[in-house]
């Protein structure tokens, strides 16, 4: 392991966040469903309990223990977790449509838990927007009307909702399909319908649970570039649920994985599958093929007496795979350097275990 690999933070839910500008805050959360539940997230003897030991002996489930996180503005905040984790309890309680047992929700600098049913109602309205699953449209509406429908709520006028919600339409790439009805689509257009109307009312965030579950593998993947695509083009900040790593490390600039209700790890894809916390994540990014994921960062290793530093330079977030031809075919070691500092070097050796899957903790 490079010492940069030893110094990787292991839980990384809370970025560095100097200057105070995360757009959602989560601190201590918890979410218990069962008898006295209020009682649970205080007392330090239930607190100690597993989730299954907690239920034999209160009832109770703790859907969310003690999380925290912050998102920062535009990135994509992905909740990974199999089923039953807490992954919806947990986005669910951001925007209150759960209400969480104990903790504290900061949104754009307002503690969501004191907000009241106006305020909560204006924000699902103004600053939030979710994506599900099962795309909710209306049946009996054509598309331009399924997407200007939270406008109309809004008390937008006509002409104005229908110019908004044409412009959305184009943006997802589904011009020609406004008069249509829902039924009249495949999945994948139906949840591109599902995005516009999630985009329409311009929010702050874009809450998505599972938006792709249920499409086929290559219409799934079509989604995912979609998403990646809007991202760069009205970059809004994203919280975006799913039970598949590959969705997760696609579409993430971080990632949490949870287990039982906990947080086991946050970071980047590169930290999951470089440093993983435990044995559960490990698991879970163990077929990943590491060198699209890894960055010369976790491969570098610091200069020995006689290595010659006149070989080409690279950044150190490059991935191994994109940098493997050109180390390959370097005479002498690449530099990793980072605003002209020289962070250590890579070889053919570093590359080689890497795409042999040789290099540690595979
Ligand atoms: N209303 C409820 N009452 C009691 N228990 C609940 C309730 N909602 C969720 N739970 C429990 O909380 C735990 C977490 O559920 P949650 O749906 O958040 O998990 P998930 O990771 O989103 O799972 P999935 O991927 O299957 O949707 C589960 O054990 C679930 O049974």
């Amino acid at each position: 392991m490079t010492p940069t690999q030893t110094e990787a933070p292991q839980r990384r839910g809370t970025l560095p966040d100097s200057d105070g500008t995360a757009v959602i805050s989560v601190r201590n959360l918890w979410k218990v469903f069962g008898p006295k539940a209020d009682s649970i997230p205080g007392s330090a003897e239930m607190c100690g309990l597993t989730r299954r030991e907690l239920m034999d002996r209160t009832g109770c489930t703790a859907a969310v223990r003690d999380i925290d996180f912050d998102v920062s503005p535009g990135e994509v905040f992905v909740v990974m977790g199999l089923s039953g984790s807490g992954k919806s309890t947990l986005v669910r309680c951001l925007t209150r449509l759960i209400e969480p047992t104990a903790g504290e929700i900061v949104f754009e600098g307002e503690d969501i838990r004191q907000a009241d049913d106006r305020r909560l109602r204006d924000l699902r309205r103004r600053k939030f927007s979710m994506v599900f699953q099962h795309f909710g449209l209306l049946p009996h509406r054509r598309v331009v009307d399924n997407v200007s429908f939270g406008l109309e709520i809004r008390g937008m006028g006509r002409s104005e909702r229908t110019r908004r919600a044409q412009e959305v339409v184009e943006l997802v790439g589904l011009a020609g399909y406004e008069n249509s009805y829902p039924d009249q689509l495949s999945g994948g257009m139906q949840q591109r319908v599902g995005l516009a109307r999630a985009l329409a009312g311009d929010p702050d965030v874009l809450f998505f649970d599972e938006p792709f579950s249920a499409l086929d593998p290559l219409i799934r993947r079509d989604m995912q570039n979609e998403v990646i695509r809007l991202h760069h083009e009205v970059g809004k900040t994203m919280v975006f649920i799913t039970h598949d790593l590959s969705e997760a490390l696609k579409l993430g600039d971080r990632i949490l994985i949870m287990r039982d209700g906990k947080m086991v790890q946050c970071g980047t894809g590169d930290e999951l599958v470089g440093a993983p916390a435990d044995d559960y994540v490990r698991e879970f990014v163990k077929d990943v093929p590491r060198g699209d994921v890894l960055t010369l960062r976790w491969i570098m290793r610091p200069p020995a007496d006689g290595d010659p530093l006149d070989g080409p330079e690279l950044g150190p977030d490059v991935a191994v795979r994109e940098a493997t031809r050109a180390v390959l075919a370097a005479d002498r070691p690449v530099k990793v350097v980072e605003n002209g500092t020289l962070l250590g070097i890579v070889g053919d050796e570093e590359i080689l275990a890497v795409v042999a899957g040789q290099e540690g903790g595979a």
